[in-house]
């Protein structure tokens, strides 16, 4: 399974990484660093879109050559609430620098998207720059400990949850950003009905990210019946010729939209 692979490939990185670059060296960085943005704030304010820098993925393969200054800059001005990026190497073709990068041109929150197994891992997104970090349910050794890290370093994480349980154990946590991923991360396929299925477990003063799979502002439509706060968009913003005209329709639709489902105010 793809999963496994990634994650083995991910033990070997951090144990080597450690040793370049030891956490002593992240923290004596952070202490330099102002507080980030905030994640939640910036997705309190109605619908919001968070765009992904995604340049490659196991199940698309290449994605986009695109420059990350150009993406950051297009993905702003089409009036994303906040920047994910892909830091995985081997699988997304990522970087962890890309998150300086991004912090340097940018002052909305910037989300660090990786598999993130090791503490080490959420010192690193604090001190490149990131606002906050994904923890994926399913591969977090604990939860409860990386919550609560994230948060002492000032960034709320968005927990990325495919199960009722996993949702209980992330909300008994403290989570506030709840992730649906409408894409099955052992098979690839999407199924905007997982966002559906979910959404009545989320309470109305948690943010629900619906991610994957949005190819128009149709999806958008459809998410926001659902109950979506917002949604998280990679492929779809990175293979667009005109990505900030296209994050402004899909805005729109979420937009005029009125939220649905249980989770209507
Ligand atoms: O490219 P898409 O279908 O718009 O999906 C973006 C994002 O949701 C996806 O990259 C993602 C969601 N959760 C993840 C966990 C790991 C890696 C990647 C992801």
């Amino acid at each position: 399974m793809i999963l496994e692979k990634i994650i083995t490939e991910k033990k070997k990185e951090i144990s080597k990484i450690k040793n370049k670059e030891p956490i002593n060296d992240l923290k004596d960085k952070i202490s330099t660093k102002n507080p980030p943005e905030d994640l939640k704030k910036a997705l309190n304010r109605g619908f919001s879109i968070i765009c992904e820098y995604k340049r490659a993925s196991p199940s698309t393969g290449p994605i986009s050559s695109k420059k990350l200054e150009e993406s950051v800059k297009s993905f702003e001005s089409g009036g994303a609430s906040a920047i994910s990026i892909l830091t995985e190497k081997r699988f997304f073709n990522g970087d962890i620098k890309h998150l300086e990068r991004a912090e340097s041109i940018t002052d909305i929150p910037i989300l660090m998207k990786d598999f993130i197994i090791d503490e080490y891992q959420i010192f690193q997104a604090r001190a490149y720059g990131a606002s906050s970090i994904l923890l994926i349910a399913s591969i977090c050794p604990n939860l409860e400990a990386f919550i609560q890290l994230s948060k002492s370093l000032h960034m709320e994480p968005l927990i990325e949850c495919g199960n009722s349980l996993e949702i209980c154990k992330a909300l008994e946590n403290g989570a506030e950003i709840i992730g649906i991923n409408n894409r099955n991360l052992n098979n690839f396929t999407i199924n905007l009905n997982r966002t559906k299925a979910f959404a009545p477990l989320i309470p109305k003063e948690k943010i629900l990210v619906s991610e994957s799979g949005v190819k128009e502002p149709e999806d958008v439509k459809i998410l926001r019946e659902y109950g979506a706060d917002a949604i998280l968009i990679g492929t779809g913003v990175m293979k667009s010729k005109n990505p900030a005209d296209f994050i402004k329709d899909l805005l729109i639709a979420g937009t005029i939209t009125p939220k649905g489902g249980p989770r209507i105010e």
